[in-house]
């Protein structure tokens, strides 16, 4: 049940959020013989269901997080989800433990106002015109500093939570509501944007590593309401807009340091690319690379973390993911249609095993390869479709 003993591995890895891209993590150090241990908020998280261990705990909770981290004495703790107490994490790399990538890195992609500020005043990296707001007066002042519509999210979440579009002035309470109620971790502090009109998004996954920088060729992707849909791989982007992404990724993840894949969130508009935000980790448009690339988001986060060589990142094929989500809530599901989901050429399924579902919850992904993106969009999105969430 715990696997093979301590002796038989090389190293000790604690994963801090164990959702879907944990999952991926956790297979990916386990083939390379790493002992991984599972750290959620909630029991059975996915990661936690092929890790050797696993603790439930209050990962916002600094002194609850010191407790386990210092208890369990992990080589690495790798960062998966953007609800934690960084300051733990900050204190615990003084005292000589490895955060992933730094726990500098760590604490200032966490917090929306940190990330924004190190790559626009910092480095002078093109972004969204923005605003910080503590205070439902100060929003509605930030709202017409920016000008409408704009975009409104709280400091500290991810996937869309708390976030919304902002398109008029009576819309602003309700924006404001919504950002203190569904962010990952509640704080009174939002970012207000300018909305940006992107031709396209895309994510650079950038690589930081013993071999040096790596750079992934471009995912694009559809969001809805703040989250991810469907993404593509290679996405075709001009010479010029490829050198300019580029000259971002390096910037940003240069200035953060340390080894692993970062998701490098880029808004490529008709005068310029834009930088949105970046995950010191693997990121979910990148699930694509689990059918598109020689080494998946996932093993290139493991090489890169463990001090091990990448040679090359090849593309093997144009591929497309498409996520699934809950569309009602229950404690109790299951997912039918994989059979007919499976029919479709060159095409898989990843089911999370998400104990429940909620509405909204991304409960698996599609992946395609075809000859095409286009063609392997169709084929994930069709896939997709045909998964099936039923409630009982
Ligand atoms: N300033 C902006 N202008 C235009 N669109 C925006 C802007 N900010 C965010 N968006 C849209 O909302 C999406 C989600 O925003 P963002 O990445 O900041 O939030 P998130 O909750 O961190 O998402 P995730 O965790 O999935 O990366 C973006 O991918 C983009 O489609
Ligand atoms: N955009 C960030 C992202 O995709 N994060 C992924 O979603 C999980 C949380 O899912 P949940 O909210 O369904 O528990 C996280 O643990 C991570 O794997
Ligand atoms: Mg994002």
């Amino acid at each position: 049940m715990y696997g093979p003993p301590l002796s038989a591995h090389a190293k000790k890895i604690m994963l801090l959020g164990s959702g879907e891209l944990g999952k991926e993590i956790v297979i990916e150090a386990q083939r390379l013989g790493v002992e991984t241990i599972a750290v959620d908020r909630y029991p059975d998280a996915p990661a936690m269901q092929v890790a050797h261990r696993s603790h439930v705990i209050d990962m916002v909770d600094p002194e609850a997080l010191k407790t386990l981290i210092l208890s369990e004495k992990p080589d690495s703790i790798v960062p998966e989800i953007e609800a934690i107490a960084t300051s733990a994490l900050v204190e615990l790399e003084q005292q000589g433990f490895h955060v992933v990538p730094t726990a500098n890195a760590a604490r200032l992609t966490m917090d929306r106002e940190g990330i924004r500020r190190l790559a626009a005043e910092n480095l002078g990296i093109p972004t969204a015109k923005y605003a910080f707001a503590n205070t439902l007066a100060e929003f509605r002042q930030a709202v017409q500093t920016i000008g409408l519509p704009c975009v409104v999210k709280p400091l500290m979440s991810s996937s869309g939570k708390g976030q919304s579009i902002c398109k008029s002035l009576d819309d602003a309470d309700k924006a404001w509501e919504y950002a203190m109620t569904a962010a990952r971790v509640k704080n009174a502090r939002v970012i207000v944007e300018e909305l940006i009109r992107f031709e396209s998004e895309i994510t650079v996954l950038t690589v930081r590593s013993v071999s040096g920088t790596l750079f992934c060729p471009p995912i694009g992707h559809l969001q809805k309401d703040g989250d991810y849909i469907e993404s593509w791989q290679p996405h075709f982007i001009n010479e010029d807009q490829l050198h300019e992404a580029h000259d971002i990724c390096r910037k940003v993840t240069d200035a953060l340091g340390g080894y692993g894949v970062f998701g490098v969130e880029l808004f490529v508009a008709q005068d310029k690319v834009y930088f949105s935000e970046v995950s010191p980790r693997p990121h979910d448009t990148g699930l694509v690379t689990l059918i598109s690339q020689n080494l998946s988001e996932f093993a290139l986060h493991v090489r890169a973390i463990l001090g091990f060589p990448i040679p090359e990142i090849k593309l093997l094929t144009p591929g497309a993911s498409h996520s699934v989500k809950a569309a009602a809530a229950s404690p109790t599901y299951q997912i039918s249609g994989i059979e007919t989901a499976l029919s479709i050429p060159n095409t898989q399924v990843r089911i999370f095993g998400k104990p429940d579902a909620t509405i909204g919850r991304r409960m698996a992904v599609t992946l395609s390869g075809a000859e095409t993106t286009e063609m392997a969009r169709q084929q994930a999105t069709k896939a997709a479709s045909c998964l099936k969430l039923e409630t009982f």
